[in-house]
């Protein structure tokens, strides 16, 4: 049969991030501003600056920024608004803001925390206030992520696990129904993987899952998108923002990743390790119940797996 990597039975590591990879988003309209904070703060975190506050939802979306410093002043739209927005919007809810503020009146620092800051910092910036306010608001973001990947992810195939499910998934759904957004949901499940184990032991099989979980992750795109072990030999792909024909595209890249693998089981009429897949793609409305889009892909997954296996059925409600 063919080799699977047998380091895979470690545990999953865990992300080995470190301040210095931070990065650091300066909203500023002043050019001047810009240069003084980015040149204090460049020496020890990733910087990237932006003068045009229209811009920074898609900046963000695009570079995944791990703090925004972000000017209370700005023409067009303010930093305070700004920071409402960016706090209601899916890819950049997390990311914590600091405002650096023109003066520290008790009235504006009030609505500063109203808007979601995590920290904010007057003008004149005095240089070593600023390296360690962002030091300390990057060092809480980094605890928590690691402790959240601790958490939530599953040890053998370093995916998601269950309870991410519960935790995280109903937020994600209240963001697509503010924003009117699609949500893909593919139900994938190893085929004849009982065989599998009975004919090569637990240990390989073990090892099939790991190279399954990685040939998945593999097709995932966006940042948003995330796959998760659901239970046994049972994966759950996530596609926010996602068309029929996106979810299509991944659900079938996923298949066909799996056979490419080419791990040999003898017991399937392929000859080899494959999955079958089941996707719906729906409009998310505060009555939906994530137990209704789980069953109804799971549904989509029974079909493929009648319909002859390796391969991918499903229906749009869009
Ligand atoms: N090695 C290993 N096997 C697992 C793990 N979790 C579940 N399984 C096995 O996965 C197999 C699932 O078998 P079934 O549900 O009968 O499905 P199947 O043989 O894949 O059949 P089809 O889905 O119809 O193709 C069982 O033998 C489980 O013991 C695991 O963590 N490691």
């Amino acid at each position: 049969m063919a080799k699977i990597d047998t380091s895979v039975l470690q545990p999953h590591s865990f992300s080995d991030k470190t301040l210095a990879d931070c990065r650091v988003l300066i909203v500023d309209d002043e050019e001047a501003s810009r240069l003084v904070l980015s040149s204090v703060l460049e020496e020890f975190f990733q910087c990237t600056c932006i003068g045009d506050s229209a811009s920074v939802i898609r900046t963000c979306e695009q570079i995944q920024p791990d703090l925004i410093l972000l000017d209370v002043n700005m023409p067009g739209k303010d930093g305070l608004t700004l920071c409402g927005e960016l706090k209601q919007t899916t890819h950049s809810a997390a990311i914590p803001v600091m405002f650096i503020t023109g003066g520290g009146d008790a009235a504006l620092q009030d609505t500063c925390w109203e808007a979601g800051a995590s920290d904010f910092i007057a003008k004149p910036v005095v240089a070593s206030t600023l390296i360690h306010r962002v030091k300390n608001v990057l060092q809480s973001k980094l605890r928590l992520e690691l402790i959240s990947e601790m958490t939530f992810r599953d040890q053998l195939t370093g995916l998601y696990n269950r309870y991410y499910l519960t935790t995280e998934i109903p937020t994600m759904l209240k963001h697509l129904i503010r924003e009117q957004q699609p949500l893909g949901v593919i139900m994938m499940d190893i085929d004849n993987f009982k065989g599998f184990n009975d004919t090569y032991g637990h240990v390989e099989g073990d090892k099939c899952l790991h190279a399954v979980a990685t040939a998945l992750k593999s097709c995932l795109r966006r940042p948003q998108d995330f796959a998760m072990r659901y239970g046994g030999e049972e994966f759950l792909v996530f596609l926010p923002n996602t068309s029929q024909e996106g979810c299509e595209t991944v659900g079938n890249a996923m298949v066909e990743s799996v056979q490419a693998l080419h791990i040999t089981n003898s017991i399937s009429p392929y000859k080899e390790v494959t999955v079958s897949a089941g996707y719906i793609v729906m409009q998310p409305e505060h009555s939906s119940k994530l137990e209704d889009i789980i069953n109804q892909a799971d549904e989509q997954l029974y079909e493929a797996k009648a319909a002859g296996k390796n391969r991918l059925i499903g229906r749009s409600h869009c």
